[in-house]
């Protein structure tokens, strides 16, 4: 053993003494050593959450623990080990946390039920690292992501691990539609003081699905104040969307800006693996016999939304205990057949736009083109928003394949699509029928 691996395994022991196992396996264990000259000691993190944990929070305890070994100091230096697509802003310091929860949080949304996989690693990072040093590390935390992926089982985690912590932490969980009610309620009743003074003594605001806060400026002026009320003392506030703050329709500029303060993560559809382990964890956990294959089964059949794959496991177990067979790959396939046929991978643009098309008897040239009469645009905007509902596609992706467009244009249609659909029952109907056509 080199010195260097001698120096790294003696520190990293007396991090794990020092620690709980959740911290170290998550932003200690994932650091290696990687050079050690006289006085510099170079660590390599697999993301930038982690690079800020280990300047904040360990850093002092890294010295101390070098010293003791080698007799001398040295100065840590972190590095990355690769490149990561996010968006990071400086935050701002130190806070501490004291509570009472009125909105309970799901137990089950904690650290320890959440699988780390390629797709959530660097989201699931920054919000351990929040729930850690809550309102000094990033704040905000921002989360976006599709349906299904996560955002809320980690966003709760945050509360229910600042709760263990600290039992008295005054920790509150909404949606945004939930906070909107709230004070559209205050207004009503006059309470609109004990509303603020509810909300901006908080040590942690978690705000589901932000993006409904869109067109509404009366709960947006109110957010903001919310906002600013809490990030001025240190408190910490984490959202979560389906898109990033500056793609949501009609959100004050000033809002928008505020969210990008903190750190913005992705989170990202599993890969297989992550689907299977996910899988793994829920069969254990319920103390389900089934084998790997028809684990692998499963998780090949869906590969998008994890609750829809928690619901093809439900599904299979409903279907075994019915029919009083063991659980096997077949019986899984007869169980969830049909099912495959509605996976968002099976249907194509081009296949949508080719339907939609027929439908409004236009021709699929019509829907890649220009043309801006309203024949077409509104079907356009339609084949735009059903390939965003039925398939993966990214924006940019989904306007590539709609003659090159740009990613705001079908940001725009989907918008258009969402707020028709709200007052047009005809456009409902259509959406209904077009939607029964692709997946049949
Ligand atoms: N990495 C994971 N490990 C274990 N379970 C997970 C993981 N990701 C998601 N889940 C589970 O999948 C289900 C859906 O997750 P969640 O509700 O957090 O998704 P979401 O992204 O908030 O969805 P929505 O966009 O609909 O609000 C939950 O039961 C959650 O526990």
């Amino acid at each position: 053993m080199t010195e260097l691996d001698s120096l790294w395994e003696a520190i990293q022991n007396s991090f794990r003494q020092d620690t709980t196992p959740v911290t170290f396996d998550t932003l200690i264990a994932p650091a290696k050593a990687i050079s050690l000259s006289q006085n510099q000691l170079e660590i390599e993190v697999p993301t930038p959450v982690h690079r800020d944990f280990w300047r904040k929070n360990l850093n002092t305890q890294l010295k101390e623990f070098a010293q003791r070994e080698l007799g001398r100091n040295i100065e840590p230096h972190y590095v990355l080990e690769g490149e990561f697509t996010y968006t990071n802003k400086k935050t701002e310091d130190d806070p501490t946390p004291s509570f009472e929860m009125d909105t309970p949080l799901n137990p089950h949304y904690n650290f320890g039920t959440f699988v780390v996989g390629e797709g959530n690693k660097m989201a699931h990072a920054a919000a351990f690292a929040v729930a850690e040093s809550p309102g000094s590390l990033y704040n905000p935390l921002f989360i976006y992501g599709g349906v299904g992926l996560g955002k809320t089982h980690l966003m709760e985690a945050i509360g229910n691990h600042m709760l263990q912590v600290n039992p008295n932490s005054r920790v509150k969980y909404v949606t945004s539609e939930d906070f909107t009610n709230d004070y559209i309620n205050a207004i009503r009743n006059n309470t609109t003081e004990q509303l603020r003074e509810e909300y901006r003594n908080l040590d942690l605001l978690l705000i589901d699905d932000i993006q409904f806060l869109a067109n509404k400026e009366g709960t947006q002026l109110e957010f903001f104040n919310t906002f600013n009320a809490l990030h001025d003392r240190k408190k910490q506030i984490v959202m979560t969307s389906d898109r990033i703050p500056n793609e949501i329709p009609e959100l004050q500029d000033r809002l928008v800006s505020r969210f990008r303060w903190g750190l913005t993560v992705e989170i990202t559809p599993p890969d297989l693996e992550t689907r299977i382990a996910i899988l793994r964890s829920k069969v254990e956990e319920d103390h389900i016999d089934i084998g790997n294959d028809t684990l692998n089964y499963i998780a090949g059949q869906i590969d998008t939304n994890i609750r829809e794959l928690e619901g093809a496991l439900t599904k299979v177990q409903a279907f075994a205990n019915l029919s009083g067979e063991r659980i096997t790959p077949s019986l899984a396939s007869q169980a969830l057949k049909g099912l495959h046929r509605v996976a968002k991978n099976e249907i194509s643009i081009a296949t949508i736009q080719k339907q939609v098309a027929d439908f409004y008897n236009i021709t699929q040239g019509d829907i890649l083109g220009k043309k801006r009469v309203k024949q077409i645009v509104m079907p356009r905007q339609i084949a735009m928003y059903l390939s965003r509902e039925l398939t993966d596609s990214s924006l940019p992706k989904i306007g590539n394949e709609f003659g090159g467009k740009d990613h705001t244009t079908v940001l725009h249609a989907i918008d258009k699509i969402e707020t028709e659909l709200k007052k047009d029952t005809d456009l409902q109907n259509d959406i209904t029928k077009l939607k029964a056509k692709l997946r049949s």
